[in-house]
């Protein structure tokens, strides 16, 4: 997979896309991230990629002409004329909310681009032109799209094939399905008077299992109870949810 970022500050995705997880699926190959510096293809002499606002109003805007040439340069093709592979995704808090299900799909695409933008927004006629997908991290304002990319990446990286070493990521299928985590517990079995539940120490597989699912379908409910909403319970599930409910005092 490749993946082509278009940032002012290229800088900042050193450390985290060059560390861990992401930093070794580079090193294997499994991805490229490339950054690109939009300054470098800015056609004035002071290299300045923004300007004051059509319409007034307070702060700049990112100019269209740097993002074009990129894009042009970048993907080999003319204004419009993208490959079919290719995504081009702009961050932004007008996009729409990205979750795993967007993670997974954007896993399978070979070449996305991801545009950042900084100051009060990027000249609308690049995301008229250029832009597949507006993505949003959350309902809150960064002060640019770059580290909404780098969540991103990190999201979609880990599913790539290889990137986890298969067994725990196939296992993250499994076990999420729409549901929240049930709580993980290590070595020692005693902490500072603190337990491990018993079940976990007992060995038994079913048991162990069927302890999980019940705290996942706890926690879940507790903490975001509207996933449990869409959901079609199955004859164990809905057993199970009873026990939760009943030990969660309902
Ligand atoms: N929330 C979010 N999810 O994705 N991106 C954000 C975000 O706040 N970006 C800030 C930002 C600032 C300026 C410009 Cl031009 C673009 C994006």
């Amino acid at each position: 997979m490749k993946i082509d970022v278009l940032t002012i500050f290229p800088d900042m995705f050193k450390g985290p896309m060059e560390t861990s997880i992401i930093g070794r699926a580079q090193g294997k190959g499994i991805v490229s991230i490339q950054t690109h510096d939009v300054r470098d293809y800015t056609d004035n002499k002071h290299r300045r990629v923004d300007d004051t606002p059509f319409g007034g109003g307070a702060g700049m805007v990112m100019m269209a002409q740097p993002f074009f040439d990129a894009l042009e340069k970048i993907l080999d093709a003319k204004a419009g004329e993208k490959a079919p592979d290719t995504r081009v995704v702009l961050l932004t808090p007008q996009g729409k909310t990205f979750d795993q299900a967007k993670a997974r799909e954007l896993s399978q695409i070979p070449r996305l681009v991801m545009l950042c933008g900084r100051y009060e927004g990027i000249d609308d006629r690049v995301r008229q032109v250029w832009v597949d997908e507006e993505l949003s991290i959350g309902d809150y304002v960064l002060t640019g799209g770059e580290l909404a990319a780098m969540v991103i990446i990190d999201a979609v990286v880990r599913l790539l094939p290889g990137a986890l070493g298969d067994e725990s990521s196939a296992e993250e299928e499994s076990f999420s399905d729409g549901l929240l985590e049930y709580p993980q517990f290590t070595k020692p079995a005693q902490f500072r008077g603190l337990e491990v539940p018993p079940v976990l120490l007992s060995g038994h597989h079913a048991s162990i299992r069927r302890w999980r699912r019940k705290e996942s379908l706890k926690r879940t409910y507790q903490v975001r109870p509207e996933l449990l909403k869409e959901r079609n319970f199955d004859f164990d599930d809905q057993v199970l949810m009873a026990e939760a409910l009943q030990e969660l005092g309902h």
